[in-house]
């Protein structure tokens, strides 16, 4: 595909998720209806689309309007190149840019613009961030690395290194925890070399990784939110006796697949037998939040929180720690992560439950930001006040 083609690929890809199909769906039709497209093509069209998302109100500005094709004409604007280079109208490129489309707009950079932020959220991010509000939001904007963790329970970080290498995957040390890598080339190859499908590296932010890493010692673990398993497994490969659970056990369909390959158990607990089970050393609530921290990877979160469901993700995450504190043995620990940046998903819901359970206090608290290693996380250790 021409340059052009990929711009127009994306043009009818942005309308569509535009009409309301979620973007990966909305990339997959493409896909699939688009056999002459090669693997270098697929990547291009879906960085282009998610470049837009991200940055969705600015280059709506730059490109005078929120269709699909203003969207890309301001993309282009906004990553220095000439629309007018791409929009010929020859072979399969987008028609050639009308007079009104040639004129650059005036691009205002009124905040919320230039940081691609809903304004309604602005005050809340200076709160939570001060001086790394704009850095954060900028940061936001941009595509994610990819993080591995290097699992082990099968392997060290440079025999993984090497490992990857030799299938064509190039990686460097990530100083954020000591299992975790930065993919600098080859990410695509990844999940169909043998370092990954026999367990030895995995996915992960390497945030997400720290928070494991930073945990105090216990024996037995609950994963309370586990989801698809991520921070379990970690866990687990630090030799932990780890149980998972979560309020949609559908979410753990995948764990036991993935336990497997990284050859560490982790057991799966329902919400009945949970009651029965001794207290746990340790409980980790990674509980569903905004996921501001991760917006680069999930763009369209950032459009579709409004106010209303921050307030009831509070609410969520109040209850999941007041429920969660109920399996944590007397001197264990309850942890409390999220991968948001904001105030109010954070240090708040700690100083709340703190205040509701005053015989409980925070010994540790850390913010991540969002950088070139990895995505913003904050993570809080708590225990029962000792006489
Ligand atoms: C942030 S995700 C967990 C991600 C996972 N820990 C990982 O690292 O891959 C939050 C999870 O919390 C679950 N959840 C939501 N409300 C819950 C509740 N009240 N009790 C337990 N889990 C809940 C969701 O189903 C979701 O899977």
């Amino acid at each position: 595909m021409t340059p052009g083609a990929r711009v127009a690929a994306a043009i009818e890809i942005l309308d569509v998720i535009g009409a309301g199909t979620p973007a990966e769906q909305a990339l997959t039709r493409w896909a699939r209806a688009s056999r002459y497209a090669g693997s270098k093509d697929r990547a291009a069209v879906r960085d282009h689309v998610f470049d837009v998302l991200r940055n969705r109100r600015s280059v709506a500005v730059l490109g005078g309007g929120t269709d699909g094709r203003a969207l890309m004409i301001g993309l282009l604007r906004q990553q220095g190149e000439d629309p007018a280079l791409f929009f010929t109208g020859e072979g399969h490129a987008p028609a050639a840019m009308s007079e009104e489309e040639r004129r650059s707009p005036d691009f205002s950079g009124e905040t919320g613009e230039r940081w691609n932020l809903p304004d309604w959220i602005l005050a809340e991010f200076q709160r939570s961030l001060g001086s790394e509000a704009e850095a954060t939001a900028l940061a936001l904007a941009q595509r994610a690395p990819v993080s591995l963790r290097v699992n082990l329970a099968k392997t060290t970080r440079l025999g993984a290194m090497s490992a990857l290498q030799a299938e064509g995957v190039e990686t460097e040390i990530n100083p954020l925890a000591e299992t975790a890598l930065s993919v600098t080339l080859g990410a695509r190859r990844l999940r169909n070399s043998p370092v990954y499908l026999e367990g030895l590296v995995e996915l992960q932010d390497a945030a997400s990784q720290a928070i494991i890493a930073d945990l105090p010692a216990a024996e037995r673990c609950l994963d309370f939110c586990a989801g698809g398993g991520g921070k379990a497994l970690a866990m687990a490969a630090q030799g932990r006796d780890v149980s998972a659970h979560d309020i949609d056990p559908g979410r753990m369909r995948d764990l036991p697949a993935r336990a497997l390959r990284a050859g560490t158990p982790v057991a799966q607990v329902t919400r009945e037998t949970l009651g029965a089970l001794d207290p746990f050393d340790l409980v980790l609530c990674d509980a569903p939040c905004s996921g501001s921290g991760s917006w680069r990877r999930a763009p369209h979160a950032k459009w579709a929180l409004y106010p209303e469901r921050l307030d009831e993700l509070t609410q969520i995450q109040d209850n999941i720690l007041d429920d969660a504190v109920q399996s944590v043995h007397p001197n264990g620990w309850l942890i409390y992560a999220t991968c948001s940046v904001l105030r109010v998903e954070n240090e708040d819901r700690v100083a709340t439950f703190v205040e509701r359970n005053p015989d409980w206090h925070c010994t540790f608290e850390r913010r991540f930001s969002v950088s070139d290693t990895g995505d913003g996380f904050f993570s809080a250790h708590l225990t029962r006040v000792k006489d």
